[in-house]
């Protein structure tokens, strides 16, 4: 399996790490600090040599509880960081937003990937994607990032997300999207209590059937920190864990804080998977 955006190719025959960059002051993890181009560049380099073959830009923090940013805010913070990094490097860069004015203009400026936790249901975010022709990330979430941690319900999360995927790709498809652009993405933590997100973990592999590649972010995740009561960055060796999991499971795209770690252990996946021919 392959993906194409603007003259690169992204061979999914093996798991990509995707970086996070997040470019917000209140982003639980990075403290904010990679607000700055500078830093950003820095930092963006740094996950490309430790192993990076996406960066992913985010302007707004989701972390539950967290509130929304004015669209004029989030492209200040977004647009000149994608911008410089994809003039610089020779790397996918995507955008986490659900404004469609942030996927115009990161388009605009030669983002590769639309990384969207809303999965294009914000009103002319489905326009904006399908005329940009970039891939486009289709994540589920139960509620909105403010409240959707407040007792997430489910009769099955696994066959309910499955059928929110084959909604939202019919959907998209409908609207004149090129099917091959859809990427997928359960959302861990997203509406989504402790069993639920293992539960989605240990099924990972269900969603192959729909034969797009399949992009998950559990990296320092609560699904890792409620296990095993530490901090945001004491959970590397949980989120590695996580990510050997989906990635032994077919996982396409990992989305992490820790590139060198993941990429290191995305190596291991590489020589047990090859193995198993
Ligand atoms: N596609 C995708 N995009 C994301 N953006 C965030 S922000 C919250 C955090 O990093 O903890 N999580 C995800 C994820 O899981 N998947």
């Amino acid at each position: 399996m392959k993906l194409e955006s603007r003259g690169l190719t992204l061979d999914l025959n093996y798991p990509q790490v995707m970086g996070i960059l997040n470019v917000t002051p209140d982003s639980f993890s990075d403290g904010g600090r990679y607000r700055q181009i500078e830093n950003a560049l820095r930092h963006a380099n740094e996950m490309i040599q430790a192993g990076a073959t996406i960066i992913d830009i985010g302007g707004e923090s989701t972390r539950p509880g967290a509130d929304e940013v004015p669209t004029d805010e989030e492209l200040e913070r977004v647009i000149p960081v994608a911008e410089a990094i994809a003039k610089n490097f020779e790397v996918w860069v995507s955008v986490d937003t659900y404004k469609p004015e942030v996927m115009r203009e990161s388009h605009r400026v030669g983002v590769h990937l639309i990384n969207d936790i809303r999965a294009l249901q914000e009103p002319g975010a489905l326009e904006v994607a399908i005329e940009s022709g970039l891939p486009v990330c289709l994540m589920h979430m139960q509620g909105m990032p403010r409240t959707m941690q407040h007792e997430p319900q489910y009769t099955d999360v696994v066959s309910e997300v499955d059928d929110f995927f084959t909604e939202h790709i019919t959907r998209c498809v409908n609207a004149g999207m090129d099917r091959e652009k859809i990427l997928l993405d359960p959302g861990f933590g997203f509406g989504k209590n402790l069993r639920h997100n293992y539960q989605l973990l240990a099924h990972l592999s269900d969603f192959h059937h729909f034969n797009l590649p399949l992009l998950v972010g559990m990296s320092r995740k609560s699904m890792v920190g409620q296990l095993l009561n530490v901090p945001p960055d004491q959970r590397v060796i949980g989120s590695i864990a996580c990510a050997t999991i989906a990635a032994m499971q077919g996982a396409q795209i990992i989305r992490v804080h820790d590139v060198k770690e993941t990429a290191e252990a995305m190596r291991i996946v590489e020589a047990t998977l090859s193995a198993k021919e």
